[in-house]
């Protein structure tokens, strides 16, 4: 509920992320040119858009993963934005998930121990992690290579390893950049109904930014991109 004194057009103060003005330029080559979002607790918002558009540039400024040129990004009431790297990177390994377009896992690591690496470096004792860990293999079909390193995995497996990397540690928020892109059209489904059902019962809010239909229709909004803007503005306005 918004508070009485706070400004008629002030965000609902259960948006879990907020973006405001978003500017980032990859070296000169603009890729977000004010770009504003307000994302609540729980919700899976589809980042849609062609190409080039800014997708990856505004889940990685969203993420902390980038810092905007200008603009604000907030987690809950935390300026993402003007953090100080361990400042960014401890918020990104106890709050965020990240699942990229391509599996991005340690080689020397198993499956397992890939996928229980957040609760491995937040303290979480080896038995409990490894528990965690399996069931989220085996929710993602990917039980039986729980020992095998990437290595011995096709890439298929690899992206379910990385998804069950993402939800391991009921992250806040899970960025997932076109998370499905390396599945074969019949296993997109599946690992994104994991993904969004997974999401869902433990109430963890998902920016997925995808081409498809299919993802967008399973998210509970879509927000548009187009040249680095929003398709459609929203008004911008900081509570914080
Ligand atoms: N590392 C980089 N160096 C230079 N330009 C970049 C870099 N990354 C992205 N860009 C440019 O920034 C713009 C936005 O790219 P971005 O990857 O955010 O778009 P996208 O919508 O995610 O694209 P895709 O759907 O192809 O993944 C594009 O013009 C792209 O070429």
């Amino acid at each position: 509920m918004v508070p009485p004194d706070a400004p008629a057009d002030a965000p609902p103060d259960n948006d879990v992320l907020r973006a405001c003005g978003l500017h980032y330029a990859h070296g000169g080559s603009p890729a977000l040119l004010g770009v504003s979002l307000g994302v609540r607790e729980g919700e899976i918002v589809a980042v849609t858009g062609p190409r080039g558009c800014g997708k990856t540039t505004l889940l990685s400024c969203l993420s902390g993963r980038l810092v905007p040129n200008s603009g604000e990004v907030w987690f809950n009431s935390i300026p993402v934005h003007t953090l100080a790297p361990a400042a960014r990177e401890r918020l990104r390994r106890d709050q965020f998930g990240w699942v990229a377009d391509t599996p991005q896992l340690v080689p020397e690591l198993t499956a397992w121990e890939n996928a229980a690496l957040p609760l491995l470096l937040a303290g979480t004792g080896h038995r409990t992690a490894r528990r965690t860990a399996m069931e989220w293999l085996e929710r993602l079909d990917v039980g039986g290579c729980a020992r095998k390193r990437p290595a011995a995995l096709l890439q298929s497996q690899r992206q379910r390893v990385a998804i069950a990397r993402a939800l391991v540690h009921t992250p806040s928020v899970i960025f997932a950049d076109e998370p499905t892109a390396p599945l074969h059209r019949t296993d997109r489904t599946q690992a994104l109904r994991t993904l969004t059902t997974a999401a869902r019962s433990h109430g963890i809010t998902v920016v997925l930014a995808t081409h498809g239909t299919e993802a967008a229709a399973l998210a509970d909004r879509t927000f548009a991109l187009v040249d680095g803007r929003a398709a459609t503005s929203p008004a911008c306005s900081l509570s914080a």
